[in-house]
């Protein structure tokens, strides 16, 4: 080890003993913290967790119960795993604000995302402009017809896949599906093609972006190497971010152009138009340069959910056959076999519905929610959290406890059909999207995305495993990350009924 290393691994430990140290003193004289495992020094709990710490600490919450604390290097963590547990944190205002990593850290994404924004002013702000003008069900109405298009590609693509006799990689179709609704619906552009080598920037830079964002970064848990950047993790988000908002900033401009080049300009029915406008008649509440964050925020929190659920949902459905075409049967009833599924159609869909709920309940596409952070010392259930703690909501755990559901680890819709569930977030077994006011505010739009693109996916063609596997055989390990992934990318072969 040479000089100037010794001294940065000196200073690291040092900083770190004193941190302990001085949290350790703090949190006595607070009161009781809430049970957890043996922690270690200067690496706290993180022995225990594993390459999917959701699992791990679904583990852990069976021997010290529904809150615990744990410590993660240096940060206070909290883990909820319990329903009511989950309902007292969600609606405690003191427990809303969010831990930002070092990641997002760059080209003041921070302080200008919805998704990392503490609840003040400005977080209100984009909230309000994302429900009343984005989300709002007459905006949805009119950007319809940009997204049946996109199922269409989808629809033509797996055909194109029978008749070259392909394999369909499920979860590439959905993220680039996904991508494209979210295109469609932000700004009338495609940005990603079937079957295409052409450079393909904005879906390849979101792709290196969130993998990049998903990435263990040491300075998450050991903030003091901050500076440092040991994993060059801040540095490659810079790039990254800084990429994605040029090719943003370049379609903000364009649009501007030419609203600005004829008077006879037709208004498109997307949500960069929504935008724009809020923005020229509040120009001090919205102005120009926050549109960016904005449909950033909106494009990354859109895609990678929608794709992963959707490619969660078909690897139930293709591990049960008889489910898929008990679900391929409603869709022929309600909607007929020829007849193209919309966006009218999906709540006359009630099995279909509990399908994408067992879905959520089985493998929710954020395990441990977004990160929420306590902004002061707070009491919950007898217990303190530490002002700065991180909340992990494990609704991993929730949704395979046996007290709750019975046979947690079958896959069976019915269970929807027998007990009355929402997921809107009023019912703490199952909240997919969070609760509260920091509930996703996708909401509308992914419950609009996800069925129509499986409806898309099975009215008319049946699926079997790759490789001669049995149905039964088809992996569903996970991969922890922004998204729940598969492990195991799916690759089927469909069939054309
Ligand atoms: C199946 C699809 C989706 C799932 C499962 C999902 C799930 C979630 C969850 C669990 C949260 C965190 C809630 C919390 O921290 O309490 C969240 C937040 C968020 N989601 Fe979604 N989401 C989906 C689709 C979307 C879509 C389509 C958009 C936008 C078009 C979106 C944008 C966001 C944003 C911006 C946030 C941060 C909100 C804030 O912190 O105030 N999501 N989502």
């Amino acid at each position: 080890m040479d000089f100037i290393n010794f001294w940065i691994a000196f200073l690291f430990v040092g900083l770190t003993c004193f941190q302990f140290l001085r949290s350790n003193s703090r949190h006595r004289k607070l009161g009781k913290l809430p049970p957890g495992p043996y922690c270690f020094p200067i690496i706290g709990n993180i022995p225990q967790l594993s390459r999917n710490p959701h699992q791990s600490l679904a583990k852990l919450a069976k021997t010290y119960g529904p809150i615990m604390y744990l410590k993660l290097g240096s940060v206070d963590t909290i883990v909820v795993s319990s329903p009511e547990i989950a309902k007292e944190v969600l609606q405690h205002q003191a427990l809303l604000g969010r831990r930002i990593p070092a990641a997002a850290e760059v080209h003041e994404h921070n302080t200008n995302s919805m998704a990392w924004l503490p609840m003040a002013n400005h977080w209100r702000i984009l909230r309000k402009i994302s429900k009343e003008q984005v989300f709002s069900v007459p905006r949805l109405e009119a950007s319809q017809g940009l997204r049946q298009e996109k199922l269409q590609k989808l629809f033509d693509y797996i055909h194109e896949c029978i008749v070259n006799h392909q394999l369909v990689d499920v979860g590439e179709a959905a993220f680039i599906t996904a991508l494209n609704l979210m295109s469609a619906t932000l700004f009338s552009v495609d940005c990603a093609q079937f079957n295409s080598d052409s450079t393909q920037e904005l879906k390849e830079t979101m792709r290196a972006m969130t993998k990049v964002v998903a990435s263990f970064n040491l300075v998450d848990i050991f903030p003091v190497l901050k500076a440092i950047d040991p994993q060059r993790v801040m540095h490659k988000s810079n790039i990254y971010f800084g990429q994605i908002y040029s090719i943003l900033d370049n379609m903000i401009n364009q649009r501007l152009n030419l609203r600005a080049e004829s008077s006879e300009y037709m208004e498109k029915n997307d949500f960069l138009e929504a935008l724009l406008d809020y923005s020229q008649s509040n120009p001090s509440e919205f102005p120009r340069d926050r549109i960016k964050h904005l449909l950033l925020d909106l494009f990354v929190g859109g895609t990678d959910a929608t794709a992963a659920t959707v490619e969660w949902i078909m690897t139930d459905l293709i591990r049960s056959p008889e489910i898929m075409s008990k679900a391929r049967n409603e869709l022929w009833d309600v909607v007929g076999q020829n007849n193209k599924v919309k966006e009218s159609d999906i709540s006359r869909l009630p099995y279909l519905q509990s399908v994408i709920k067992e879905t959520f309940r089985y493998h929710p596409t954020g395990p441990l929610l977004i990160p929420h952070k306590a902004e002061v010392d707070t009491e919950i259930n007898g217990y303190i959290v530490p002002k700065n703690s991180q909340i992990f909501v494990n609704i991993w755990a929730i949704g395979r406890d046996s007290k709750i559901w019975s046979n947690p680890e079958s896959f069976d819709p019915e269970r929807f059909l027998k007990r009355e569930i929402d997921i809107k977030g009023q019912d703490f077994d199952l909240i997919p999207f969070g609760s509260g006011k920091r509930m996703c505010p996708g909401f509308p739009l992914a419950t609009r995305m996800v069925p129509l693109m499986v409806a898309t996916m099975i009215q008319n063609f049946d699926w079997k495993p790759e490789n001669g596997m049995k149905p039964e055989e088809v992996d569903i390990s996970e991969k922890f990350g922004v998204a729940l992934q598969k492990a195991v990318p799916l690759k089927a072969i469909p069939i054309k009924l």
